[in-house]
């Protein structure tokens, strides 16, 4: 179940329960939207795999292993599929928890697919934002233990994947993780930031937002971004101690501590999920932002120098 019906559960009796009934159907409403999606992405991606799954039921936890080469991307279908797999965890009794990591080495993931926002169409567009909103609610507003092993880059939309999870482990190395959304003449989502605050306070936020800052690991070390650091090969045997640690505390209580961290946050979006993708849908059309989108996606594609 997750935080937001258990939200509903704690406060089914006081003064705020119309008032959250009407979020839930809201939500409900949202979701069900996706559903033909959902079919259609795992019908589509039946032969490929992007991302793997090692349960370990014994012990209570999952690894998720992100697999989107090159970059893990979030597009449409992939975070449909996320989407699907981030139920079954909820759903399941026997997980406990999950290690969010990537297989792709030395990238955790490169945030949102900037192919999603570059001259798409607006249905296109609305169904990406609805998708990846429901990623966020699903992950920020889970139940279970998420710990993120952020085996290398992890800009903007992977670092709002990172900081929605528990606890944070980040590869010593030439990695950079942050919201670097200005840097591509974008605002990030309220929504974002709001995530980003949770995590690193008022004043690093709004430093970090305005400059679109990308963190050395060091440097997100020192300012709570991540929680620790570990050397690449002992990144998920770290991972697995720290998840041992957060499954030994009793369950009930510690979804209820966090729903009660999370819930304020989580219901802003909840409230104004519409109106959040039609500002999406309305900014990203803009002449400007498909200019500096454009420049940007120009700026990727460049041959990079070599190395020798
Ligand atoms: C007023 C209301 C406001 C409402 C809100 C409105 C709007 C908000 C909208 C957006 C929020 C956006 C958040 C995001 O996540 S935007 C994405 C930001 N991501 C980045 O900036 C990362 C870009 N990528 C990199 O920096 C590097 O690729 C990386 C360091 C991750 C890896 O470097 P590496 O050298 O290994 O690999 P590359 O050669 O650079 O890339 C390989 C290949 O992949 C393509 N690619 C990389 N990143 C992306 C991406 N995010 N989307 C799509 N494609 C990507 C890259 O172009 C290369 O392609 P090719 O040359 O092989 O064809």
């Amino acid at each position: 179940m997750s935080i937001i019906k258990s939200a509903f559960r704690v406060l089914r009796f006081g003064s705020a329960k119309n008032q959250l009934f009407s979020l839930e159907s809201k939500t409900c409403r949202a979701f069900s939207v996706c559903n033909k999606l959902r079919q259609d992405a795992s019908d589509a991606n039946a032969s490929k795999i992007n991302f793997y799954v090692d349960e370990n039921k014994e012990k209570g936890y999952a690894i998720l292993k992100l697999n989107k080469g090159p970059v893990n991307s979030l597009n449409l279908e992939f975070l449909t599929e996320l989407n699907i797999q981030l139920e079954k965890f909820e759903e399941s009794k026997e997980i406990k928890g999950v290690i969010l990591t990537s297989s792709i080495p030395n990238i955790f993931s490169a945030g949102l697919d900037i192919m999603e926002m570059y001259q798409i169409k607006q249905d296109r567009g609305s169904q990406f934002w609805t998708a990846l909103q429901e990623t966020w609610i699903k992950l920020y507003g889970s139940n279970k233990i998420y710990i993120a092993a952020i085996n290398g880059h992890s800009p903007a939309g992977g670092c709002l994947l990172s900081i929605s999870c528990d606890y944070r482990i980040m590869s010593k190395g030439p990695y950079k993780i942050g919201l670097n959304e200005t840097l591509l003449g974008i605002k990030a989502p309220f929504w974002f930031r709001d995530t980003m605050i949770n995590t690193i306070g008022y004043r690093e936020t709004e430093k970090a937002l305005q400059l679109g800052k990308l963190y050395s690991s060091e440097e997100a070390l020192a300012v709570n971004l991540v929680d620790e650091l570990a050397d690449s090969k002992d990144l998920i045997t770290k991972a697995e101690e720290q998840m041992s640690k957060w499954c030994a505390i009793p369950t009930v209580a510690r979804e209820l501590t966090k729903s009660s961290m999370r819930r304020d946050t989580l219901s802003k979006l909840i409230a104004q999920r519409e109106a959040d993708t039609q500002s999406f849908i309305e900014f990203t059309q803009r002449d400007s932002i498909q200019k500096s989108l454009r420049m940007y996606l120009e700026s990727l594609k460049k041959p990079k120098k070599s190395s020798a």
